[in-house]
């Protein structure tokens, strides 16, 4: 059983997380400075795990804040969420990922190197990979990525790296994610994202719910089955618990861990199987091809399932009934 400090543990990841976390019997801190989530989600975390959460509402490059934190709790290990994650936005507004992003981890390792908290497990993305052949393996160079914010989480990489390699008492684990999509099974946890959705799942339970009129797909000229983009989409639940066992699993030095099932889905496979486990039909255009998207990205997962024994368990139709509850629910 650990202390384990959660930031941006009131975003769509880390509340699924710390919820996991809790099950398992870990203690759990959360700092968020809810610039992209809800305090509402803090009740329904403690709620569903029918245990007290001490939360702050701190931002995390915030270094006198994250000392008090660290000055008033026992923590033994830190799971690092909180960033920006709007491609889009990213690229208008470049200066404020970098500030973000950067500072978030710069400051929250500085302030854990000074209290000796050497355990910490990072959210990074699929997106490192750059436009690679798939499965996307850990061992592979990283290419260029095509915008600010895969940029900060490259650059974030780079920096534990070297961390690691200049204290060897750190223990820290990359987790590259692939499409995490889906809901908490009792529809109370789920993305909810301000403004029209940028990604296809929140997108597609907008359509179905009546709120947006179709779905774009980006594009139905790329080479794979059916023209279409093809993502490894993880169920939320899954990935959550692959942070469980990341922590629980810690070695010293870095690791990196691809987080995804292994299987890639197209979107017009994602809208079939949408409508078949939801009874809803989803219309939708074939519009251009988004600027930046690549046409496959799906994980070889056999590292995380080796070391981790860890392995993501729910289908795509979970996914999909789930986002689709969650939908239904807010
Ligand atoms: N959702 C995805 O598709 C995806 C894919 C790969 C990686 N990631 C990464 O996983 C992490 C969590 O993603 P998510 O989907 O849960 O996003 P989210 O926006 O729902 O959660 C992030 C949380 O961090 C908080 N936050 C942001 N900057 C902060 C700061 N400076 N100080 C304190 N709190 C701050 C936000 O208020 C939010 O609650 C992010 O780092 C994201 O980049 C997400
Ligand atoms: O309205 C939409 C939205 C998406 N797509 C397509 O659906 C697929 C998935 O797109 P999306 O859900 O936006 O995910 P990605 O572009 O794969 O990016 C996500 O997954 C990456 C890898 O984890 C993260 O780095 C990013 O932050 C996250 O947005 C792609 O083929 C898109 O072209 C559409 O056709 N219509």
């Amino acid at each position: 059983m650990m202390n384990i400090l959660v930031t941006g543990g009131i975003g769509y990841i880390g509340s699924h997380t710390v919820v996991e976390l809790i099950n398992k019997g870990h203690h759990v801190i959360i700092v968020d400075n809810l610039s992209n989530s809800n305090i509402k989600t803090l009740n329904i975390i403690e709620n569903l795990t029918n245990k007290k959460v001490p939360f702050y509402q701190k931002d995390v490059t915030d270094k006198q804040a994250l000392l008090n934190i660290f000055n008033n709790n026992k923590i033994d290990g830190v799971i690092h969420f909180a960033g920006l994650k709007a491609v889009g936005e990213s690229v208008e507004k470049p200066l404020m990922y970098y500030q973000n992003n950067l500072m978030a981890t710069i400051t929250l390792t500085e302030v854990c190197s000074e209290y000796d908290v050497k355990k910490i497990v990072f959210s990074s993305s699929a997106t490192v990979y750059g436009n690679q052949t798939s499965p996307m393996n850990e061992t592979m160079k990283l290419l260029q990525t095509t915008n600010p914010y895969g940029e900060t989480k490259a650059m974030s990489e780079r920096i534990f790296q070297d961390i690691a390699k200049a204290d060897p008492q750190f223990s820290i684990v990359l987790l590259r994610y692939f499409n995490p999509v889906g809901a908490h099974s009792s529809g109370l946890l789920g993305e909810n994202p301000s403004g029209t959705p940028n990604n296809l799942v929140p997108y597609m339970t907008k359509v179905a719910k009546g709120k947006l009129d179709r779905l774009f797909i980006y594009g139905n000229d790329y080479d794979t089955v059916d023209g279409t983009g093809i993502r490894d989409y993880i169920h939320v639940v899954d990935l959550a618990k692959g942070h469980v066992a990341a922590i629980e699993n810690l070695t010293k030095g870095l690791d990196i861990y691809n987080l995804g099932t292994g299987k890639g889905t197209s979107v017009l496979e994602m809208i079939d199987t949408f409508e078949k486990v939801n009874q809803i039909k989803i219309p939708y255009e074939i519009v251009e091809r988004r600027p930046g998207d690549i046409a496959t990205c799906y994980a070889d997962v056999t590292k995380a399932e080796k070391e981790l024994a860890w392995q993501a368990k729910l289908s795509v139709g979970e996914m999909l009934k789930d986002a689709w509850r969650y939908e239904s629910n807010i």
